[in-house]
C-alpha cells in the first residue's frame, strides 16, 4: 500500500494548544467519483418520525439546501443522492435513526466514502474539496468526524452526527451497524442518535478508527461561525428558517457576483484581479448599482452615508456599469460591506452586489460646487438666482413664443435667434447692420429688460448689452470649447440660463478644464480673463454630474447677452484672439 505525507496544518488552539503543522500519511488520494453524498427530509406524511421540529420545516429548508448541496456536489464531481424516505421502520424509531441506512446503502453501490449531511446545511464555498480533505484519512481510518462548537459556546471536541463521512470498509460498515445497535439505549433522548455517536467514537475499535478534524472550516455550526469565518458548508438548526434563507440568498449571490465579474472583466478587457480585490480596501465597488440602472447618486448615497467611515461616491455617466464607494479606511469599508453585501436594499430597489476595489480608474471631472467655486476662475461673477422662480418661469414662456415665431436657426447641437445684431456663423463675426425686420429695427426684446436693468445696476461701469443670442438645446444638445470672437465682442459676455441646470466646462490657456453649473435662473458674467483667456463649452450629453449626482437635462433656453466691438479690433493678444 503506498503512503503520501500530506502536510496539514491542525489548529490546536480550540484545545487550548498552539497551531502546528504535522505531516499525515495518506493512503491514496480519493477521487471525486469516489464520493457520494447523501441525505433526505422525512415527509410531511411520515407523521411518527419524531424529530424535534415538524416536517415542514424540514420541507422548507431542504427547498434552499438541495439545489445548494446538488449544486456543489455537481461543481466537484461527486455523486449527490436525495432520498424523501429514510429506509428504517417508520413507526418504530425516528427519522435520526435513518442516516445510518442510508448510508450503507450507498456505500453498498459501490462508493469508497459516503458523506452523510443533515438536511440543514448549506454549502457556502466551492473552492474547498471535499476529497482532499477524506483523502487525508490514513488507511487505518474508516470514518470521518468534524467537530463542532456545540451546546456550551466556544466548546469543542463533539463529534457531530450531521455531517460525516464512512469508508466502504468492514470497518466502515461495522461501526454503521454499531451505532444503529445504540437505539434501544438512547432512543429517548433528546439527540438521540447524537449522543450515541459521542459515546461510540470513545470506545475501540471505533476510537482508532476515526479520522476527527477539528473545526478547521469544512464544516461548522451557525453560532460557531465567528471561529471560522469561511467553512464549507454550515449547519443550520432545523428551526432557524430565516438564517438559512438569508445564507442561502447570499450564497447565491456570490455566485451571480462572480458571474458579473466575468461580465464586467470580459467587457472591459481588463482581469477581475485587477477590478477588485480579495482583502478588504477602503474603496467598495457596487458593482450592479450605476447610471446605466438607473440608479442615481442621491440613491447610493443613501444607502451608504449613513454609516461610519463614509467619504464619497463615483458614479460614471455611460461608461461604467459599476460605481465606487470611498471610505476612510479598509476596516470601514469592511464593515459596511459586512452588512449591505448581497442584501436587498429598499433604497435601490435590488439586492447589492459589493466587492473590494483594486486599481481604481479615473474618475470623472467632477463640477465644482455652485457659486463659491464657479468664481474662483477669474473675471467669473455669478448670480445663481439672478430672477425668481416665478420670473424665470415667465421668461421662459417668452422664449417658447419667440420659438414660434420660426427665427430660429438651426445649428448643429442646438438653435439660436439673434437680437439687435446677427451674428452672422459663417463669416464668424457679427454683422454690424442691425437687424432689420420688415423695416422695424429688431431690438433687444421688451421682456429682457428687468434682466438687463438689474445687471446695469450691479455692473454701472461695463458696456450696456446691444447684442442678444437666444440658444436653445434639447438634452444631448450643446456647443463646442469657443471664445465669443475677440473682435466681434467686447468685454464682459453675459449668460442668463433657463429651464434646465447644465455643465459648462471651461478650459484655461494651460489646457486646464474646470467644470462649474450653471443653475437655472443664474446670470454669469463672464469678463476680462474668463471673457477673453478662456473657452467655455458644453458637453453635447443627456445628464450632468452635479455635485456627484446625475441630473437629467431637459429643456433649456440661454440668454447670450453681449456688446458689438465697434471699429477697432481686439488687441489682447492672446493665442485666443483673432
Ligand atoms: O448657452 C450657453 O450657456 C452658452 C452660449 C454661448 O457660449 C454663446 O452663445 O456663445
Ligand atoms: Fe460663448
Amino acid at each position: 500500500m503506498v503512503l503520501w505525507l500530506v502536510p496539514i496544518t491542525i489548529n490546536m488552539q480550540d484545545f487550548g494548544g498552539k497551531a502546528s503543522k504535522i505531516n499525515v500519511p495518506v493512503e491514496k488520494p480519493v477521487t471525486p467519483s469516489q464520493v457520494a453524498f447523501v441525505t433526505f427530509y422525512a415527509p410531511q406524511d411520515n407523521k411518527d418520525h419524531r424529530t424535534h421540529f415538524d416536517d415542514s420545516t424540514y420541507k422548507d429548508l431542504s427547498k434552499y439546501s438541495m439545489t445548494n448541496i446538488a449544486d456543489y456536489c455537481s461543481y466537484h464531481g461527486f455523486a449527490f443522492f436525495f432520498r424523501n424516505n429514510y429506509m428504517v421502520d417508520t413507526v418504530n424509531k425516528a427519522a435520526y435513526w435513518g442516516k445510518m441506512d442510508v448510508v450503507k446503502h450507498y456505500l453498498d453501490a459501490g462508493y469508497e466514502w459516503v458523506v452523510w449531511t443533515d438536511i440543514d446545511v448549506l454549502f457556502l464555498s466551492k473552492e474547498s474539496m471535499l476529497d482532499r480533505w477524506l483523502s487525508r484519512a490514513n488507511s487505518t481510518q474508516h470514518m470521518a468526524f468534524v467537530t463542532e462548537c456545540t451546546r456550551e459556546e466556544g466548546k469543542f471536541g463533539t463529534v457531530r452526527s450531521g455531517f460525516f463521512a464512512i469508508r466502504n470498509s468492514k470497518i466502515g460498515r461495522g461501526f454503521l451497524d454499531a451505532w444503529k445497535d445504540t437505539f434501544a439505549e438512547f432512543k429517548g433522548n433528546w439527540n438521540p442518535e447524537q449522543e450515541a455517536l459521542e459515546g461510540l467514537v470513545k470506545k475501540e475499535p471505533w476510537q482508532s478508527a476515526a479520522y476527527v478534524v477539528p473545526q478547521d472550516g469544512i464544516h461548522t455550526y451557525l453560532g460557531c461561525l465567528h471561529y471560522d469565518p469561511n467553512p464549507i458548508s454550515v449547519h443550520f438548526p432545523g428551526f432557524d428558517k430565516g438564517a438559512m434563507k438569508e445564507y442561502h440568498e447570499k450564497y447565491k449571490h456570490t455566485k451571480k457576483k462572480k458571474e458579473v465579474c466575468e461580465l464586467i472583466s470580459r467587457l472591459e478587457q481588463d482581469s477581475i484581479g485587477s477590478l477588485i480585490s480579495d482583502n478588504p480596501t477602503p474603496v467598495l465597488i457596487a458593482l450592479n448599482a450605476s447610471y446605466d440602472s438607473l440608479i442615481t447618486g442621491h440613491q447610493l448615497k443613501s444607502v451608504f452615508d449613513k454609516y461610519p467611515g463614509y467619504t464619497k461616491i463615483e458614479m460614471f455617466v455611460g461608461s461604467k456599469p459599476y460605481s465606487y464607494i470611498f471610505h476612510d479606511s479598509a476596516d470601514s469599508a469592511r464593515q459596511v460591506f459586512e452588512v449591505l453585501d448581497c442584501k436587498e436594499s429598499v433604497e435601490l430597489g435590488k439586492t447589492l452586489l459589493l466587492a473590494y476595489a483594486n486599481e481604481l480608474p479615473e474618475f470623472p471631472e467632477r463640477p465644482l460646487r455652485i457659486k463659491e467655486d464657479i468664481e474662483k476662475l477669474d473675471g467669473i461673477f455669478y448670480f445663481p438666482r439672478f430672477v425668481s422662480l416665478e420670473e424665470e418661469e415667465l421668461l421662459t414662456r417668452h422664449v417658447k413664443e419667440q420659438g414660434e415665431s420660426g427665427r430660429w436657426e438651426i445649428l448643429h447641437q442646438r438653435s439660436v435667434q439673434h437680437y439687435g445684431y446677427r451674428f452672422d456663423y459663417p463669416a464668424n463675426d457679427v454683422d454690424r447692420n442691425a437687424i432689420d425686420l420688415d423695416n422695424e429695427i429688431v431690438q433687444l426684446p421688451e421682456w429682457t429688460r428687468n434682466i438687463l436693468g438689474r445687471y446695469m445696476q450691479l455692473f454701472p461701469h461695463l458696456p450696456k448689452p446691444n447684442q442678444l443670442t437666444m440658444n436653445h438645446y434639447i438634452p444631448g444638445g450643446g456647443i463646442p470649447y469657443h471664445t465669443d470672437r475677440h473682435s466681434s465682442f467686447l468685454s464682459p459676455v453675459l449668460i442668463f440660463s433657463m429651464a434646465s441646470d447644465i455643465v459648462m466646462d471651461f478650459k484655461s490657456l494651460d489646457e486646464k478644464v474646470t467644470s462649474v453649473v450653471l443653475e437655472r435662473g443664474s446670470l454669469v458674467v463672464m469678463h476680462g480673463k474668463a471673457r477673453y483667456e478662456y473657452q467655455h463649452a458644453i458637453k453635447p450629453r443627456n445628464v450632468d454630474i452635479i455635485d456627484g449626482l446625475v441630473q437629467e437635462r431637459t429643456e433649456r433656453w440661454s440668454l447670450t447677452f453681449r456688446t458689438i466691438r465697434d471699429g477697432q479690433p481686439c488687441q489682447c493678444g492672446t493665442i485666443l484672439c483673432d
